[in-house]
């Protein structure tokens, strides 16, 4: 499913209306009936309950008059705040208006902020409020009455319906635009928003219902240029294939890992147990040679590698021939996690970033290993995924996390432009870029995920899939939809706190094979 901007939308509907000949009035009917259905189940019985509807002038606000009719028509008892004059509706927002006046609906104009004080006592014992102020038409930040009212909702402790996007929140990249309403459910319309999905806007959204309203079927299909997409279950799913029969441990491909140093030896562990986990056939871990005996006792089915070290159990240059010969032998290869990013080691990650020619996922102290020289990733002939954390997407990018963070969709875009290369962004919600632009949100996950050894889980799944014969988009994807299901599921059982990254990867099995068809 396609994720747009507020400005994509508008054009999405603006194409339903003039160039296929969809009434607006119709899509906002359709808009009102999503929004009523969610009032509906919020309210459980519509019937005698208290619904107050604070509407903008705008095409939002048209929407929160046409709800407002049809849970009066259930028997609620429906106000309207109104932040505007009356006399300043027009369009379809202005027909919505007028038939509620004709039904008699209460409607409180507030003007100034001193309007409130009366809104403030109609409050009490209100079973709902419905957001509509603003949507995607909001331009500025938000001041004078409408910021006073976002104080009064936000602190009513009423259950909010908010209509297509927290009144404040921006949709293009979920910046709070001065002040914003705290949802609890947000009801959008056609197509999600970015702003729904990227932080701080995904705090305020809630819970996020996608309501049909009759866009014409080929208006987005034949609009070029929309770059975002939501990871979906079912695009996952198409994915992941049953296995045959006949399959033998070589059917699904030899990975190979370059990971973990003295002191960081449960990088390595992890890395090639969320290979295991995730239908890896067969995986080799070279390590230096002196954490080579730890790792013998603490892997079961991996293989170990014991390569050249310098002293202190850190990765040698000496190690590189075995490496490369070793990667002849693999399908694909990860290489990162705890491995450190002293002495010789940048050297070992940047010559096998030019020579490894098999797909190679790059995390952690590998991608520290290339923040001096990340144009070298440019110089790769096989695909190559980067799995950073913001603060290594700064140092790599040149930037501040702060930077970053406030553009996760255009720093995952960049990296993935500049070097021809899949990049995928960590933290909530997670961020794939494309080199041709594209870019996906993924929303499975949750912050008891945010543990050490969560990334190394991520790392070792995608560089399963990758070996299972995967696309390196396809899996990116596939890992970071997989891992965050996987740490949901887990989290059911354990609980968000104590979650670890070993319970992730217990749970990776169970998961993956709910896909398998
Ligand atoms: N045909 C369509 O385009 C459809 C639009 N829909 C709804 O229409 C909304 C977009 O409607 P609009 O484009 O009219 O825009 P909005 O209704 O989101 O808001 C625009 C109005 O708010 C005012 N405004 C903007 N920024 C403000 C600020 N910072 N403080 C105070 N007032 C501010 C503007 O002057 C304008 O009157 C969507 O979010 C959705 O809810 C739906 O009805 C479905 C169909
Ligand atoms: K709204």
């Amino acid at each position: 499913m396609k994720v747009v901007t507020s400005g994509e939308m508008r054009e999405i509907d603006r194409r339903a209306i003039q160039e296929f000949g969809i009434p607006g009035v119709v899509l906002m009917e359709n808009a009102a009936l999503r929004v009523f259905e969610a009032a509906k189940d919020m309210l459980g019985e519509v019937a005698g309950k208290r619904v107050l509807v604070f509407a903008g002038k705008g095409n939002n606000g048209g929407d929160g008059f046409a709800a407002a009719r049809h849970l009066a028509n259930w028997g609620a008892e429906v106000e309207v705040v109104l932040f505007a004059s009356k006399n300043s509706l027009s369009g379809d927002a202005l027909i919505n208006f007028s038939i509620i006046i004709n039904m008699g609906l209460p409607v409180h104009e507030a003007l100034v902020s001193g309007d409130l004080d009366s809104v403030r006592n109609r409050l009490a014992g209100a079973h709902l409020i419905i957001d509509a102020i603003l949507g995607t038409g909001i331009k500025g930040t938000v001041k004078g009455p409408v910021r006073d009212a976002v104080s009064l909702i936000n602190d009513s402790g009423i259950p909010v319906l908010s209509v297509d996007i927290p009144s404040g929140i921006s949709g293009d990249d979920g910046r709070v635009c001065g002040a914003a309403v705290r949802a609890d459910t947000t009801v959008t319309f056609g197509l999600p928003k970015r702003g729904h999905f990227l932080y701080p806007g995904a705090g305020y959204t809630g819970k996020l219902i996608i309501g049909d309203i009759g866009i014409p079927k080929g208006v987005v299909e034949s609009y070029e240029g929309i770059t975002g997409e939501l990871i979906t279950r079912s695009r996952i799913a198409g994915l992941i294939t049953k296995r045959k029969r006949d399959a033998h441990k070589g059917t699904f491909g030899r990975v190979f890992f370059l990971a973990g140093s003295a002191g960081y030896t449960g990088a390595a562990f992890l890395a090639c147990q969320g290979a295991l986990k995730s239908g890896s056939g067969l995986v080799t871990l070279g390590v230096p040679e002196s954490i080579n005996p730890v790792m013998e006792v603490k892997l079961t089915e991996a293989m170990t590698l014991p390569l050249p070290e310098t002293d202190g159990g850190i990765l040698s240059r000496d190690a590189v021939p075995a490496v490369l010969e070793q990667v002849r032998a693999s399908r694909a290869l990860g290489v990162g996690p705890g491995l450190s990013t002293r002495k010789d080691v940048p050297e070992v990650v940047k010559t096998l970033v030019r020579e490894a020619d098999i797909p190679l996922v790059l995390d952690a102290d590998a991608l520290n290993s290339l923040a001096d020289d990340p144009d070298i990733l440019k110089s790769r002939k096989a695909p190559a995924v980067i799995t950073p954390h913001p603060g290594e997407m700064a140092r790599l990018l040149g930037t501040t996390t702060a930077e970053v963070q406030e553009d996760r969709i255009g720093a995952a875009q960049e990296a993935a432009g500049k070097w021809g290369v899949i990049a995928v962004l960590k933290g909530a919600n997670t961020v794939v870029g494309h080199p041709d632009g594209r870019f996906f949100i993924n929303t499975t996950g949750n912050p008891g995920m945010a543990t050490g050894g969560t990334g190394d889980v991520l790392t070792g799944i995608i560089t399963s899939f990758l070996g299972q014969g995967m696309s390196s988009l396809d899996a990116a994807l596939a890992g970071v939809y997989i891992h965050g299901l996987a740490g949901d599921r887990a989290s059911l059982q354990k609980g968000e706190r104590g979650l670890t990254a070993g319970d992730i990867v217990e749970t990776l099995p169970l998961v993956i094979s709910e896909f398998e068809k």
